[in-house]
């Protein structure tokens, strides 16, 4: 039959295409192979359609239709056949039926699309959702919206995501309205883009092509495909991955299992994209992965060993601000929430406090949160560790049910009582070689082990006896049926290049208002916490007036008294104090103790700019709060002096606000680089002394000294109160002795303290200043962890 031929046959027929050109084949014998070379097929195709094997597919009668494998039957084909992402073997092929669509090769941008016909027959093909559009003399919208021309529906689409319309020369233009964006040929659209003739256009998990007038949905996404192919990661010293092959099937339920520090985290991670091999390639339906990250990264589920979530919010919050940070703002939230408690079982805790959950559940809720976007490929670290066995269970079985609605779940576990429930097992051994891939039955069989996994953990004890196992693997049968015959290798897409610059989805002030709204429910959840930030400066300052009982530190007296300018010092020194220790505390904590979740929601889509800002601003209303209660404080107990400058209540206000905020800044830098919470904590002295030591309040500084203390806040902060007080005027004129020498002053009048205009605004810019670099700081310190 020849190409654009009308078929009238009643026979069954084969119709290919590839990038608009289409061949349809005639069935009439018990055997027929397809291929490009006319020695082994009677079914031709051009010799420039390269992607077709030499023997591409043999297909046999079988009843009315025919049954296809792979290659010649025996050995695979190089580029495979796929139905759904799923590679069709050359041992048990694959039964056609009416309208069975298969694809050779798995890159959606590069693929022959094969069409089985049988007009005798029903169709297999049953559904109805509309897969192309014609573009001509009209406007097409795409996008979840009902009027939408070619609706798309996935959470992770717009309701109005993109307009294709034609210019005044006949081009096709795309208009970009979404949030989580467009990619056209892997690059990202800025606003609008131009389409070319086959222009590849990705809208969520959706992949469509412009064919002459026509754009055409390749691909729903609803399937996802992973083909791990020789993965090495070689540090100086060790290899962490050994040349480790594995092909995961759409819908698949795979264990990564293993001895402790086998590299099942490192393969984990390198599966996911985001640990950089030193040689191989993961492909994601026939792409690289990794180059192309940007496109995939809201449809991949991930859920690390620590816990994504705040202990401080009830299970609704944690998923109603999770969907709104990385869902287009047009969704039904409590809808897509609902949903999500049904799946992972949850609705009956929906109120409590994740803090009052056990382990299992908040387990539940992470993966709650990783469902949102519906994503089709799912990851988890250890989901089962401390949990007991029969919550294991219920684990396992969650993830059994999320692979049976089509996505696939690679989970890394040490508890193999349920190891059952997975369809493959990746028995890793030391020095990250790979020891066994196949289902769980057969991974007992191939180590001669009865019915304990934990017999092939001790059998893996000796490295030599890993090497071993490892040769003995890549020999096996199991090998070439389970690696071999599933296994392809992906093809470089010409687009396939494209930078990783993050895409943000959710705009600037969106995602800042979220955050602000979920830091400021987290803080006032934490009652205790929140009223030791608060009332710990005002009580300090107030157990003051024990201390210096009937003294007005502040006021010039009738007298004058050597020692009230030493006491106002003292005095605006625990101001100081007070000021930076509770600014501190209030911030070290604070980037640290959410790190695990902060690297997975950047991983996804968090601006790091408006991260940052939610911190600064809710912590400054904090610091807002922390002033006026500080300075009623101070009013209440210590009469006020009659500053020169500005009013003592401005001027002290400013002052204390801007000594909170320094130190807020400069917690905040050190919680970016801190491992954990504890090493916080044990940085507090070590920030506090310097700055105590360097004020220039306990001793006189001088010579390099006088240089470090320029890096005090303390000192600045020390030097704005003086200034507003006037302390140098607070020091009596030097008293002359009867022999002619004056008696040394217990306080000498420096310039530090002078109380000019000048000097009291140095004091509060330099103060800015400090703030300013320290934040610079942890914005960097922060955009090193990105992984791309
Ligand atoms: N970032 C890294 N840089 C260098 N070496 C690493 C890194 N992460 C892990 N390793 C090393 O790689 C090896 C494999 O570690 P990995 O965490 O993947 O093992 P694992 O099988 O997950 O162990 P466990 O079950 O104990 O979590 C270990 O020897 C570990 O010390």
């Amino acid at each position: 039959m020849h190409p654009n031929k009308t078929v009238t046959s009643v026979n069954s027929y084969l119709k290919l295409e590839n990038q608009g050109s289409i061949i349809y084949f005639e069935l009439k014998e018990q055997q027929h192979i397809l291929g490009r070379d006319r020695t082994f097929a009677d079914l031709v195709v051009p010799e420039d359609w390269q992607l077709v094997g030499r023997c591409q597919a043999l297909l046999r009668k079988d009843g009315e239709d025919y049954r296809i494998y792979d290659g010649n039957g025996d050995k695979p084909s190089t580029n495979g056949l796929y139905i759904n992402h799923i590679r069709i073997t050359p041992e048990s092929g694959y039964s056609l039926k009416n309208d069975t669509e298969i694809r050779i090769g798995h890159n959606c941008n590069n693929q022959v699309v094969l069409t089985y016909h049988h007009p005798a027959q029903p169709s297999a093909n049953n559904t109805h959702e509309s897969s192309r559009v014609s573009l001509k003399n009209r406007s097409v919208l795409l996008g979840r919206d009902f009027n939408a021309t070619l609706p798309l529906e996935a959470p992770t689409v717009s309701r109005r995501h993109a307009t294709i319309d034609t210019d005044g020369q006949g081009r096709y233009i795309l208009r970009d309205y979404s949030t989580n964006g467009v990619f056209v040929n892997g690059q990202k659209v800025n606003t609008t883009a131009f389409l070319s003739a086959g222009a590849i256009i990705r809208i969520g998990p959706f992949t469509l092509v412009l064919r002459g007038d026509e754009l055409q949905i390749l691909d729903r996404g609803n399937q996802i495909r992973l083909d791990a192919c020789n993965l090495v990661i070689q540090d100086k010293d060790k290899r962490r991955l050994d040349d480790i092959s594995v092909p995961i099937e759409p819908g698949q339920f795979v264990a990564l299992v293993g001895g402790s520090g086998a590299g099942k985290s490192t393969l984990m991670r390198t599966l996911l994209g985001v640990e950089q091999t030193t040689q191989g390639v993961v492909y994601l339906n026939g792409e690289n992965l990794r180059n192309n990250f940007n496109m995939y990264r809201t449809h991949i589920g991930y859920v690390p060993q620590d816990d994504i979530i705040h202990q401080e919010l009830t299970v609704t919050e944690v998923l109603t601000y999770a969907a709104k940070l990385r869902l287009p703002p047009d969704i039904d939230v409590t809808q897509v929430v609902e949903k999500t408690l049904q799946d992972v079982e949850m609705s009956h805790r929906q109120d409590a406090k994740v803090s009052e959950l056990s382990g299992g559940q908040r387990k539940r809720v992470s993966i709650g949160v990783e469902l949102l976007a519906d994503p089709k490929l799912f990851f988890l670290d250890e989901p089962t560790s401390g949990l007991d066995p029969g919550l294991d269970k219920k684990m396992m079985q969650l993830l059994r049910k999320l692979a049976d609605q089509g996505r696939t779940v690679i989970l890394v576990t040490h508890a193999t009582a349920n190891i059952k429930l997975c369809d493959r097992v990746v028995f890793l051994g030391r020095g990250g070689r790979l020891c066994y891939f196949g289902p769980p039955d057969q991974c007992l069989q191939f180590f001669g082990v009865r019915e304990d996994f934990a017999d092939i953990y001790n059998q893996l004890e000796k490295a030599e006896t890993v090497i071993d196992q490892a040769n003995k693997f890549r020999q096996s049968h199991d090998y070439r049926r389970y690696i071999d015959n599933h296994l392809n290798p992906g093809t470089q897409s010409p687009q396939s290049n494209v930078v990783n610059n993050q895409s943000h989805g959710v705009s600037f002030w969106e995602q800042l208002n979220i955050l602000m709204q979920r830091y400021f429910q987290i803080q006032k959840r934490d009652r205790v916490n929140l009223a030791l930030a608060l009332l710990t400066a005002p009580i300090s300052i107030s157990l003051m007036t024990f201390a210096i009982r009937e003294q007005d530190p502040l006021i010039l007296g009738e007298q004058p008294d050597p020692a009230l300018a030493p006491l106002a010092l003292r005095v605006l020194f625990v101001f100081t104090c007070a000021a930076l220790w509770v600014g501190l505390s209030s911030s070290l904590q604070e980037i640290v103790k959410e790190s695990a979740i902060y690297l997975r929601e950047r991983l996804v889509n968090l601006g790091l700019f408006a991260y940052l800002s939610s911190k600064v601003a809710i912590l400054s209303v904090l610091a807002v709060l922390q002033t006026l209660l500080m300075t009623a404080v101070i009013f209440l107990f210590f009469k006020s002096p009659q500053p020169e400058l500005i009013s003592w209540q401005l001027g002290l206000s400013i002052t204390t606000f801007l000594t909170l905020l320094t130190s807020i800044s400069l917690g905040l830098f050190v919680s970016s680089f801190v491992k954990n919470t504890s090493q916080a904590n044990s940085a507090l002295p070590l920030l506090l002394l310097p700055q105590f030591i360097f004020s220039g309040v306990l001793f006189k500084m001088e010579g390099i000294a006088s240089k470090v203390s320029w890096l005090m806040l303390s000192r600045w902060s020390v030097g704005a109160y003086g200034a507003l007080v006037n302390l140098n005027k607070l020091v009596p004129e030097p008293i002359k002795l009867p022999d002619g020498s004056t008696l040394s002053q217990p306080f000498e009048p420096t310039p530090i303290y002078e109380a000019t205009w000048s000097n009291l605004s140095l004091n509060w810019g330099i103060l800015c200043l400090h703030t300013v670099i320290y934040l610079a700081m942890t914005f960097y310190s922060q955009k090193r962890k990105d992984i791309f």
